[in-house]
């Protein structure tokens, strides 16, 4: 049982924006995506729900390509916050996070609906105020813990199978408080048997919270394992061109410390002079 993008290539005017991806989500683990600004990631998070098609490989959810599921049954087996969450309705917040139950497999009776939904509301320390508000009048922050909201009650389904929760940056707007709450949240549910997949920025947020982490580059997957084998100092100096210091964590494992970007640090005079012809003459000879 996962959902497996199984060595899928897309790409868009004439570009790669993945490229022979191999990458499986399983029931019970949280696994953080990191990568630079424009890696790919929300591009994978796009064919892991089904938002978008490969062009080559295939996504399999339980071994059955996704594109053979209905809407309904999909909506079943996962929920998905996306990036872009604005709405261009006048809708208050209590029916943005209804519509997460609008699948009419997710119908129960109206004072269980209800119940759901103020749990939803609690869960993500949202109260009255916000919860009756005009949802494009909430802050950024209000709105993205919205959003986590609706994706909390269409995943409340009782005889559920295995489900997926993809989640992207969805501590873009949130202070730092509040991260770490709704990381708290997102790891409480990949212990309840959900595969949970969130893409993060921040690396010491993919150190404390990660069962796995999957680093994504120019379209590749360039590092899939566990969180404290993979980020050290040197590779994310090399592929994140950040300079970091490794600092033991009390409670095991380490955090790194960001230094400064690595252009600053590493520019250094090169190690040679070129001659006449242009040819590198070694000055540390
Ligand atoms: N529909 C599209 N058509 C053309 N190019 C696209 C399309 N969608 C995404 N891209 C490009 O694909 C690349 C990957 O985009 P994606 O949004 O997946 O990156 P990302 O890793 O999530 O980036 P970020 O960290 O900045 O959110 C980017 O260069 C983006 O401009």
């Amino acid at each position: 049982m996962s959902l497996v993008l199984s060595d899928v290539s897309l790409s868009r005017g004439g570009r790669f924006l993945l490229s022979g991806v191999n990458i499986s989500l399983y029931p019970g683990e949280l696994l953080i995506v990191l990568g630079p600004n424009g890696a790919g990631k929300s591009t994978l998070l796009k064919l892991f729900s089904g938002e978008m098609s490969p062009d080559k490989g295939f996504v399999l959810l339980d071994g059955i390509p996704l594109s053979e599921y209905d809407s309904e049954d999909l909506a079943l087996r996962r929920s998905v916050l996306s990036q872009e969450s604005e709405i261009h309705f006048p809708f208050i917040a209590d029916e943005i996070v209804r519509m997460g139950r609008s699948c009419s497999k997710l119908r129960v009776p109206k004072p269980l609906e209800d119940q759901i939904t103020e749990d939803a509301f609690h869960a993500v320390h949202l109260g009255e105020r916000e919860r009756f508000q005009t949802y494009n009048k909430l802050s950024g922050g209000e709105k993205q813990r919205t959003q986590m909201a609706r994706v909390l009650v269409q995943d409340k389904e009782p005889t559920q199978r295995e489900s997926y929760v993809l989640l992207d940056e969805p501590g873009a707007s949130l202070d730092p408080n509040r991260i770490h709450s709704l990381l708290e949240k997102a790891k409480q549910l990949s212990k309840e048997g959900r595969g949970v997949l969130c893409i993060l920025h921040d690396l010491n947020l993919a150190l404390r919270y990660a069962d796995r982490i999957a680093v994504l580059k120019e379209g590749k997957i360039l590092a899939d394992g566990v969180p404290e084998n993979i980020l050290d100092e040197d590779f994310v100096l090399e592929h994140f061109r950040l300079r970091t210091k490794k600092v033991p964590f009390p409670e095991g494992g380490h955090y790194l410390i960001p230094l400064g970007p690595a252009e600053q640090h590493t520019k250094k005079e090169p190690p040679y002079t070129l001659d006449a012809k242009g040819v590198k003459e070694n000055v540390h000879r």
